[in-house]
């Protein structure tokens, strides 16, 4: 089963890095190499039942490249959607980003919010509880992640490869995958005093 997952956010949010910390469980320090359009990779990742093959775009945040990566939303089974909980505008832009998705990924394709960067406590600006709210009001799931410390990336990448392997099963007595609840049941807190 090869899957198509796009990664999309402003430029900087860490989708470069999230991809790397999934692929090679090592962090990108130092300087930062914006991404000139789409990058391609493919990792695959081993479930319970199967090998899942996964076809990576990654793509670039700034805004001249969107052209170019809007004609690959189309092909896309799985986006990520990632916002920086360090900086506020590319919070504020995920609802831009939204409209976007619409008007170019297929109606179905499964979405996730991710606020990354969930490590840089001193610096944080969007509440965990502000990416919670939103991510409810559009309906998608919701999990703050880090690169860096590599807080949540293999379940989100991991929920995502259920969801999608259960659509393409297509098996009617094989009880429905609930992504939301998968997620909620799974996903470890980045706070520092939840119990
Ligand atoms: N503290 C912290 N820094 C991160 C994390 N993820 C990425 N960064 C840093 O954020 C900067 C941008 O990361 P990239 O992964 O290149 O960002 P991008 O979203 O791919 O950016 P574009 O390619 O321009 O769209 C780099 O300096 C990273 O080291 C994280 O989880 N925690």
């Amino acid at each position: 089963l090869s899957l198509q997952v796009m990664l999309v956010g402003d430029s900087g949010v860490g989708k470069t890095c999230l991809l790397v910390r999934f692929k090679d469980g090592a962090f990108l320090a130092g300087s930062f190499i914006s991404t000139v359009g789409i990058d391609f990779r493919r990792p695959h990742l081993l479930t319970s039942s199967s090998l899942l093959l996964f076809q990576m775009w990654d793509t670039a945040g700034q805004e001249r490249f969107r052209s170019v990566t809007h004609a690959y939303y189309r092909d896309a089974h799985a986006l990520l959607l990632l916002y920086d909980v360090t900086n506020k505008s590319s919070f504020d832009n995920i609802q831009a980003w939204l409209t976007e998705i619409h008007e170019y990924a297929q109606q179905d394709v499964v979405l996730m919010l991710l606020g990354n960067k969930a490590d840089a406590t001193h610096e944080r600006v969007v509440k965990r509880e502000d990416g919670e709210k939103l991510a409810k009001e559009f309906g998608v799931p919701f999990m703050e992640t880090s690169a860096k410390s590599g807080l949540n990336v293999e379940l989100a990448f991991m929920a995502i490869a259920k969801e999608l392997k259960h659509r393409s099963m297509k098996t009617p007595n094989e009880p429905k995958f609930r992504l939301h609840e998968y997620v909620n049941k799974e996903m470890k807190s980045s706070g520092c005093c939840k119990s």
